[in-house]
């Protein structure tokens, strides 16, 4: 049973130890915000929020992270982590106390208010997962070729309403995407539901041969900041992936668009609930987990 103040005797100031060093490293770089949104996300969609996505492959043990559908995971999003997790440890009585997984989810609520997002108090207790396999990930996370269909099942499978899955898709009004993710709709023929202009404009950043390192901003109007902007620009034709311009042009998700796109309030409240509702996924409790020393390497 996950509880906001968990660690209010073990570590009381772990909230603004984590966030003073997300701070530290957004000041570095933007990429910090995206990268650990996204890994707390991939993380709880496979084995549960347990920080599995974190550790590291050894030469026994091929780790989630290095999944095909994890490698495009920017090492920033790693780096936050353990630089909280560093912040944490070199508090006396913090030391060892806190999960991996509890550092991700409270540096995902940072990154996100960092960025502009809504605020909101990070329900705590997770252990750390005690496996964290390649293999594990197949079929787990969404790809952006999903329709609503293939969206819903995925994220019913993890207790997400249809609602909870548009508010979450939200987390693309920040960051990038490689350009490979996308080709397949600018290509020949241009998917139909792609804004004309758009299109042209993706093809002109991302062209046949392109260095596959590139990535594109994904919310073409305010990539750096969390706002509603990902709505609007559904209403547009200006969903990146299919995955998102699905929830626009299926008549189950427009309503739920139009609604969030005009009320930014109405919004931020769906996303706290489905936020807080995907930090309850898979949760390790007892025996089924620990605190790690090193978020990435197994005790
Ligand atoms: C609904 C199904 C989803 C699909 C199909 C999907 C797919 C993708 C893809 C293909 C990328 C681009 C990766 C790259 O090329 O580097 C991406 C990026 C991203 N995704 Fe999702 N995603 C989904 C939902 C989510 C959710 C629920 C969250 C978080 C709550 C999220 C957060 C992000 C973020 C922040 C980025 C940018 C990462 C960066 O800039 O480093 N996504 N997603
Ligand atoms: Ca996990
Ligand atoms: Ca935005």
């Amino acid at each position: 049973q996950l509880k906001t103040n968990f660690y209010a005797n073990i570590c009381p100031n772990v909230e603004s130890i984590v966030k003073n060093a997300v701070t530290k490293k957004f000041q570095q770089t933007f990429v910090t915000v995206p990268a650990t949104i996204r890994l707390f996300f991939h993380d709880c969609f496979v084995q549960g929020c347990d920080a599995s996505i974190i550790i590291a492959s050894t030469g026994r043990n091929k780790a989630e992270k290095d999944h095909p559908d994890n490698l495009s995971l920017a090492g920033d999003g790693f780096d936050t982590v353990i630089k909280a997790k560093a912040a944490v440890d070199a508090v006396a009585q913090c030391r060892n106390k806190v999960s991996c997984a509890d550092i991700l989810a409270l540096a995902t609520r940072d990154a996100i208010v960092l960025s502009g997002g809504p605020s909101y108090q990070v329900e705590l207790g997770r252990l750390d997962g005690l496996s964290s396999t390649s293999s594990s990930v197949n079929g787990k996370l969404p790809q952006p070729t999903f329709n609503v269909n293939q969206l819903n099942s995925m994220f019913s499978a993890n207790g997400l309403t249809q609602s909870d899955m548009v508010a979450l898709s939200a987390a693309h009004t920040v960051g990038f995407s490689h350009c490979s993710k996308f080709a397949s709709r600018i290509g020949n023929p241009v998917d139909t539901t792609l804004n004309k202009t758009y299109a042209a404009e993706l093809q002109q950043q991302c062209p046949q041969n392109v260095d596959p390192d590139i990535a594109i901003n994904m919310d073409p109007n305010t990539p750096r900041t969390f706002d509603n902007m990902y709505y609007k620009n559904l209403q547009q034709g200006k969903g990146l992936f299919t995955s998102d311009q699905v929830l626009f042009t299926d008549a189950r998700t427009r309503p739920t668009v139009n609604t969030w796109a005009s009320n930014n309030a109405a919004f931020q409240q769906a996303f706290i609930s489905a936020m807080t509702k995907l930090g309850r996924v898979g949760v390790k409790t007892g025996n089924n987990g620990n605190i790690r020393r090193d978020c990435a390497v197994f005790n």
